[in-house]
């Protein structure tokens, strides 16, 4: 289970005290040095180069285009991010949880600890599980939900935690149908039409789709932005995630091309879909995991909400074989997605070079394999 397999794997060798990992960003009027990030600390340029003009913009795919999968396939190809609309999810939805994510980010500090995240757990309120490969500290909170949120529920409001579980059981439920729908966009993309191919994730399954997780992520108005940082650059270890970014932008995608990167502006009723590294895996590489990180800002707090999409536990994961021939070589060992998340929790960065199997041809570089060595 998915919940089972993180237990030793997210290890917490990080130097600072309990004091600082859960101080309330709310209330801090001065970027403590805990949180003092210089742009060389997760080896990425801070930002744009100033006087550069930005023309490029993730695409926006109406899912009621009837190029929709020729469109995705070309963005996960691109870009391996793009938003959709026309996504069927209601708008009252994204508000209930969005103001569920609110209410829980705005408790006492000591009511949110009430339903911490353990140490060798996988659900509960923390601070980013990445946050042990960096030396200083993100200017964020989280929560994660695996399965069912009650137990955390009724840590945080013993009294009344019916209507934060039954908003995030609706959208869990709403969440694994838009998944399953855009997964089987981004499969016929590449071509893949037969069912059997992919049984768990055939719309018509009996096998119920893939497994997931929620993150929600809190990102207070920070005093020193520029020298702060929200999520550090990283990829998801997903098939795919559906984001939702509150009307406050933040999230930002690394360009390989022009080694810039690009905000990804909130667009009113979108939802933000990532490339993760098992679908990276899946495409044998065609579609690249997207590297991205959520940046802060001086007078606005921003929420995200994260649906992070994988197979369910018992499948392993390869390169498809109609991908596969002579002259495309799997690149990428079977893997499951509990097996992936240890290896990320390990390697963090190079958890897709750990899992590769040989080196691109005649110098083809995988510019999606952020750790890919070239070859002459
Ligand atoms: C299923 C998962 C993916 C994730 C680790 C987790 O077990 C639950 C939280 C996910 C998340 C969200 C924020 C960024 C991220 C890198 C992290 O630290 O926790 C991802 C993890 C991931 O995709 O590897
Ligand atoms: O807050 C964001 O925009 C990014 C969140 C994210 O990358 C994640 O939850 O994996
Ligand atoms: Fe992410």
């Amino acid at each position: 289970m998915l919940s089972t397999l993180l237990s030793d794997s997210y290890r917490s060798h990080h130097p600072l005290n309990l004091h600082h990992k859960f101080l309330d960003l709310n209330s801090v009027k001065e970027l403590p040095d805990t949180h003092a990030w210089t742009s060389q600390l997760d080896g990425y340029p801070s930002s744009s180069p100033a006087g550069t003009c930005h023309p490029e913009t993730v695409p926006i795919i109406d899912l009621n285009n009837e190029n929709a999968t020729e469109l995705i396939g070309h963005a996960c190809k691109s870009w391996g991010v793009f938003q959709v609309i026309n996504h069927n999810i209601p708008k009252n939805m994204l508000d209930e949880v969005e103001l569920a994510g609110n209410k829980l980010f705005s408790l006492p500090m000591h009511q949110k600890l009430r339903a911490a995240r353990p140490p060798d757990g996988i659900s509960g309120y923390g601070v980013a599980r990445i946050s042990s490969f960096f030396p200083k500290l993100m200017w964020s909170e989280g929560f994660t939900v695996v399965g069912s949120p009650l137990e955390h529920a009724r840590q945080l409001w013993p009294h009344d935690y019916h209507e934060f579980c039954d908003t995030i059981e609706d959208y869990q439920k709403s969440m694994k149908k838009l998944a399953g729908r855009l997964m089987w966009l981004m499969l016929g993309s590449l071509g893949i039409t037969a069912e059997d191919d992919m049984k768990w994730a055939s719309p018509e399954g009996e096998s119920g789709g893939g497994s997931a997780a929620i993150q929600l992520n809190s990102y207070p108005a920070c005093p020193d932005p520029d020298r702060a940082m929200g999520l550090a650059a990283h990829t998801d270890s997903t098939l795919l995630t559906i984001l939702h970014q509150s009307n406050t932008s933040g999230l930002q995608v690394f360009r390989e091309e022009s080694k810039r990167w690009i905000t990804v502006p909130p667009h009113p009723g979108a939802l933000v879909i990532h490339v993760g590294d098992l679908m990276h895996i899946l495409s044998n590489g065609l579609y690249p995991s997207v590297l991205h990180r959520a940046v802060v800002n001086r007078t606005r707090h921003r929420l995200s909400i994260a649906y992070l999409y994988g197979p369910p536990s018992s499948v392993k994961i390869s390169p498809l074989p109609k991908l596969v021939d002579h002259f495309h070589p799997p690149l990428y060992r079977p893997i499951t997605w509990s097996e992936y998340l240890g290896t990320k929790a390990k390697h963090f960065d190079k958890a897709l070079t750990s899992v590769r199997l040989c080196a691109p041809r005649n110098g083809f570089v995988d510019t999606n394999d952020h750790n890919s060595v070239q070859v002459g």
